[in-house]
């Protein structure tokens, strides 16, 4: 299958918290998963496993396959290539993928000549200005010149975004990418996803608590709890009319429910 692939995921911590414990889920190119679920379900778990990142001394037993590539059989060198050229990671705090010493531009330039996406002073302005349009930066001559810090929490959003898609990667994995953002930006960026998705192919691994994210995002989700899936389907469907209690729960207690 192309597209990100779990099966029967197991992760398990030192001390023997079993933090994921029988996960499958499935996202093709250009589809949409939501992980949902209350804080210590086990999603950033989750997508942390799928960037092959699950932590110091973790034991993960299952699958993880991205388009027919089985990524727990990689060693460290061949992920950290995978990471970054066909998996981009949008963290929740923009500062985390950003150099905050370096402007925009050379840091994108950075990245694309690492991964040999183009190469020379021309191509790479050409490049990064292209990269800065497709996350919707309006303005990319400036925003290339500028320092993360001389931008708007939405704008410095959009450049890690920037960064993640930089090599045009087959998945993004965000976590909780629009928490820190108030609510008329963080429609923006979960808009930006799915332009991504529908213009670049992307599959997206969104990890997050917010239900009013999910169904803007739609696609499918699949809720969690206590390192379980309980609940998978379409958004509309799960979060209109839960099929288990504890979704139930989650929708009843989301003030945003009642709005
Ligand atoms: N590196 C680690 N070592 C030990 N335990 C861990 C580690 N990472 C996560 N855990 C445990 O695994 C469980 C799941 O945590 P996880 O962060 O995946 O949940 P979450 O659903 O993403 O929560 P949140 O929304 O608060 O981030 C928790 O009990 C957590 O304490």
């Amino acid at each position: 299958m192309s597209g990100l692939e779990v099966t029967d995921l197991g992760v398990r911590y030192p001390g023997g918290v079993r933090a994921v414990d029988g996960v499958s889920l499935a996202v093709e190119p250009g589809a949409a998963l939501v992980l949902l679920g209350e804080s210590g379900s086990g999603k950033t778990t989750v997508a942390r496993t799928v960037l092959g990142l699950p932590g110091r001394g973790a034991e993960v037993t299952g699958s993880v396959r991205l388009a027919g590539t089985e990524l727990t059989a990689l060693d460290e060198r061949a992920l950290s290539r995978v990471r970054g050229r066909r998996i981009g990671y949008v963290p929740q705090d923009p500062t985390a993928s950003l150099d905050p010493l370096r402007r925009i531009g050379p840091q994108l330039a950075e990245v694309l000549r690492r991964h040999r996406i183009a190469e020379g002073r021309r191509a790479l302005a050409a490049a990064v200005a292209r990269l800065l349009g497709t996350a919707g930066i309006p303005d990319p001559d400036r925003v290339a010149r500028a320092y993360p810090h001389e931008l708007s929490g939405g704008l410095r959003q959009r450049a890690a975004i920037a960064v993640a898609i930089a090599c045009g990667p087959e998945l993004v994995v965000a976590d909780e990418p629009t928490t820190a953002l108030d609510a008329l930006v963080r429609g923006r960026i979960l808009d930006l996803f799915a332009t991504l998705r529908a213009e670049c192919g992307i599959a997206l691994l969104l990890v997050t608590h917010d239900l009013a994210a999910a169904r803007r995002v739609g696609g499918e989700v699949a809720v969690m709890r206590a390192g379980r899936i309980v609940e998978a389907g379409p958004a509309e469907r799960v979060l209109s009319s839960p099929g288990h209690a504890f979704t139930a729960a989650l929708v009843a207690a989301d003030p945003g429910a009642h709005r």
